[in-house]
Parts: structure tokens; sequence; C-alpha cells
């Protein structure tokens, strides 16, 4: 599913009516009517029901949920929030249409008269405006999203939550605090954003008949289970172990063997053949009873750089320890340019003087940074990186020619070209220590059974969060889940796409 700007959206729109003869009126009918329908699961019939309609076509789409709900039976008073005048175009053709079905509508001339009709309300639907917002609402837009987010109701949205904006980068608004939105043909980047999802309440999309194969491709798109089940590796009957890739992963010290540790059971969890450690000797006496089936290399420690050849991949960084001898050793993998490279964490943080020297390496390179370690690499505050997640992973992957998976509820994984898929599975069990480990190991191991690297780096992340989602599910709480028991999850997901 394609995630857009509001350009982009309009974009759409227009390729429809322009390329598959469509026009705005008949859009917006399909809008109105699959709104209507989707919301049918939030109301009941003895509900009373506003609906609040604006100036723009989000209004107009208004119109039409007023008149289908009607048609079907519903308690709907629809209240036209802005004067008369301001309604044009194909919302006005809309306006006609409801008044011509024997509907009537409200003109808000007041606040009070429409706070009197909110508080007999059980339900009230925003659609007052959508991605035409700009800037700080306006009134008496504003004081109705108060009024409304004061009220004790079921808030449903038509598109966006009316305040939000559709873009990223924008920070300073108010907005309807919906319950449920209902998101017409795409999700817009903000219902990603940690300071504007919440506004959207649960959400999903509906389809109003854009065609398809059509509509310009801005690659960027939510990645979900039919993407997984379409892309994930099987397992042939006549493979072997070193068909599933030979990986190394580099990194756990005497005070963190955890860490590696983690990452090595998550990569043969998920289907790693090999799987080799390279850590201090100190710390291999607690990790082997760990990861049985791993073997150990000699690691960093004293400055040694293991020997890399022969792997199909390597992860590098998890409780490596941030000292001069490490850095030699991120240094050396940036130079080696036989094997594909996943960093992360202390590697992170390690990179960043040699981040001039990724656009050299001729196999990818993946770092996999949460919004701290980002704000490190690019010097950014972790505010701005969070503002406008999508631009600056896009800016730093096609400037240093690398993938990023930027860690968060939304994770975005970047390619070097710039395409952008968003995995939004797991839940807040996963904010501990220990899941950027196994997310490690889970990569590792994909990316050395795929060659695809976004498919495998997508589908390692629908992974690592649907398991934690699985095991709160059943069994665990999202306050005892350990990243440990997310690797152990590992079987029962992969069971799921086992046909
Ligand atoms: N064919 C299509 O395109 C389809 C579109 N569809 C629907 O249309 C929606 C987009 O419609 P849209 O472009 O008319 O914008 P919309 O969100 O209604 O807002 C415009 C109004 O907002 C006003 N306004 C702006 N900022 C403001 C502020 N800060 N505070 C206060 N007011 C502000 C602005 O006023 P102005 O600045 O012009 O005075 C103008 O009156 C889209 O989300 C979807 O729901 C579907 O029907 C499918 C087909
Ligand atoms: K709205």
């Amino acid at each position: 599913m394609d995630i857009v700007t509001a350009q982009e959206m309009y974009e759409r729109d227009r390729v429809a009516m322009e390329a598959a003869g469509l026009d705005g009126k008949m859009l917006m009918e399909n809008a109105g009517r699959a709104v209507a329908y989707d919301f049918l699961r939030h109301i009941q019939k003895e509900h009373k029901i506003v609906v609040l309609i604006g100036a723009g076509n989000n209004g107009g789409d208004g119109f039409v949920i007023a008149r289908t709900l009607l048609n079907l039976g519903y308690d709907v008073e629809a209240w036209q929030v802005v004067p008369d005048a301001k309604t044009t175009g194909d919302a006005e053709a809309h306006k006609r249409i409801f008044q011509a079905s024997g509907h009537p509508y409200r003109l808000l001339k007041s606040s009070e008269d429409l706070n009197t009709s909110l508080c007999r309300a059980d339900v009230c639907i925003d659609a007052m405006l959508g991605i035409g917002v700009k800037g700080r609402l306006r009134e008496p837009y504003a004081d109705i999203v108060r009024l409304c987010n004061e009220r004790s109701i079921v808030r449903l949205a038509v598109d966006l939550p009316s305040g939000v904006p559709a873009d990223e980068g924008e920070e300073d608004f108010e907005a309807f605090q919906a319950h449920y939105t209902s998101i017409i043909e795409a999700p817009k980047q903000s219902a990603f954003l940690q300071h504007t999802q919440p506004y959207y309440g649960e959400w999903s999309v509906v389809e109003i008949g854009l065609p398809p194969k059509q509509l310009p491709d801005h690659r960027r798109r939510l990645w979900g289970r039919a993407d997984v089940e379409r892309t994930l590796p099987g397992r042939e009957a006549h493979s072997h172990k070193g068909s599933h890739g030979k990986g190394l992963v580099i990194g756990g010290s005497r005070l963190m063997p955890g860490s590696v540790a983690m990452t090595a059971r998550a990569a043969l969890r998920s289907g790693a053949g090999l799987i080799a450690v390279s850590t201090d000797s100190e710390a291999i006496p607690a990790i082997s009873p760990y990861v049985q089936e791993a073997t150990f290399v000699e690691g960093e420690n004293g400055g040694r750089v293991p020997d890399l050849g022969g792997y199909d991949g390597i992860a590098v960084g998890m409780g490596l320890g941030r000292n001069s001898m490490q850095e030699t050793v991120v240094e050396r993998l940036v130079r080696e340019k036989e094997t594909p490279l996943l960093v992360d964490a202390d590697g992170l943080y390690l990179l960043k003087g040699f981040l001039g020297e990724l656009k050299n390496r001729e196999v990818p390179t993946v770092l996999t940074p949460h919004p701290g370690e980002f704000a490190h690499l690019t010097g950014l505050s972790i505010q701005e990186i969070l503002r406008a997640p999508f631009s600056y992973s896009k800016e730093f992957a096609e400037k240093h020619g690398v993938y990023l998976v930027l860690k968060g509820p939304s994770t975005i994984i970047t390619g070097p070209d710039g395409e952008q898929r968003v995995d939004v599975s797991g839940n807040a069990g996963l904010a501990k220590g220990g899941s950027g480990d196994v997310l490690s190991g889970i990569l590792l191991s994909m990316m050395m059974q795929t060659e695809h690297v976004m498919d495998a780096l997508s589908n390692g992340c629908f992974l690592h969060g649907s398991t934690a989602d699985l095991l709160v599910q059943d069994g665990h709480s999202k306050v005892d889940l350990l990243a440990s028991d997310v690797i152990e999850g590992l079987s029962r997901t992969f069971r799921t796409f086992s046909s």
C-alpha cells in the first residue's frame, strides 16, 4: 500500500481524472460512501450522530457521508461550519444532492448552538479539513475542534483528523483527536510520525476507485503481511547449511556478552545456516551455552581483527564497545568490499568517522539506527529527525549509498536509490534493551537468504515486530516481554507463513 504526501495525493486524483475519465464528483461520491460504510463498525442505530462539514472537498465528503447514513436510517445532524458562499465546486454539487434528497443541514452561527448538539450526540464525524489544511487551524475550526475534543463522544475523522498536516515537517498544529480515522485511498506520511500519528487513533484505508495501473509510483509504501507472504524465501528440500548463509557477528565484550549472543541466536532462529561469533575471548564462556550452534573466532580484543573471508554477511556493533581498537575493526569492515555488512549500536557510533567511505563499498551496507543513533550520525537533533524522518532517511541513504533502517513504532526502511518501506508491526513491549540486537540478527539472516536487500530488511522488521505482537496476544504482556522471548517466539511467526 502506497504512502503519500498531500501533493502526491492530488497528483493521483488528477491522473485518475485525466487517464481514466473519472471526475471529481464521482470520486467524492465513492469516497464519501466508502467512508460512511467503514464508519458503520463504530456506530449504532440508536446513536445520535453529528457530521461537521468544512468548506473544501473534505467537507464535500461530509455531505456524501451524511446523506449515506441518513438514507440508511441513522439519526444524523449535518452541520456546515462555514458560510454557504465558502463551499464551491464538487463540495457544493454534493450539498445540492444532499438537499435534493430531502435532507436539511444546519449552518453554524455560534459555537454555543453546535455545543448543544454535541452535548446530545454520541458520535461526531469530522469532515472539516483534510489534506488541504495549511498551518495552524483558524476559527471557527480551532474552536470547534476544542469543543469536540473536550466531549466524551466517539470521534471519527474523514481522511485526516482536521488540523493534522498530511506531510512530515510540520510541528506547530492543533487538531481533532480522533478515535478512528477512515483514510481515503492511501495513508499520508503523518499517519506514521510520532507527533501526528496519535491524532488518528486507529485507522484503516478505504478504496475509492482510482485506477491502480495508471497511478504514479512514489516508491514509498507500507509493508504488510501480504508482501511478506509474497517475498519470504522458502526452504528447499535439498538445501544444506551452506545454502542459507554463513554469517559473522562481531561484537560483545566481557561486560556485555548478552547482546551478541542474542544477535547470533536470532540469526540462527530466523534461518541462517551457520553463524560465527567474533568476540572478546573472556566473553565466550558466557555466550556459548546460549548459542550452542555458533562457532567462535577470537575477536577484536587486543586489536586483532578477525579474518573476514568466506562469509555471506557480517553484522557488527552489538555490545562492541567504543574504543580505538574497536574503531579499527569498524574501519577495516567499511573498507572490506566483498561482504554485505550490517552496522548497529556501538558500530554506528564508531562509524561516524568513516561515513565518507561508505559510498565506495561495492556490496550492500545496512545501518540500523534508532533516532538517537541517527542523530549522532547526521549531527541533527532527535526532534528534527522525528519531525521529518522520511526526508532525512532518504537524503542520508542516497548520499552514502546505504540501506537505512530507522527504527521506531513505524520503522522506515530506505534503499540507496531512495525507495522507502514502512513497517508498523510490533508494540511497546519491544521498548527494551536487547530488541535491537535481536532485530540485527534477524536482518543479517534475511540478507543472507534473499538477494533483494529491501525485501530482506522489510521482511526482517515485520518478522521481529509481528512476533512481539503474537506474543502479547497470547502468553506475554507488553510489560514482561523480553527480547529473548522474541527470539524463541520466531518459530510461531514462521509457522504462520509455513504454507
Ligand atoms: N478529487 C479530490 O481531490 C478528492 C478529494 N477528496 C477529499 O478532499 C480533501 C481535500 O480537499 P481540499 O483540497 O479541498 O482540501 P480540504 O482538506 O478540504 O481543505 C481546504 C479548505 O481548508 C481551508 N483551510 C486550509 N487551511 C486552513 C486552516 N489552517 N484553518 C482553517 N481553514 C483552513 C481552506 O480555506 P482557504 O485557505 O482556501 O480559505 C479550504 O477551504 C481530501 O482530504 C479528501 O477528504 C475526496 O473527496 C476524494 C476526491
Ligand atoms: K477531517
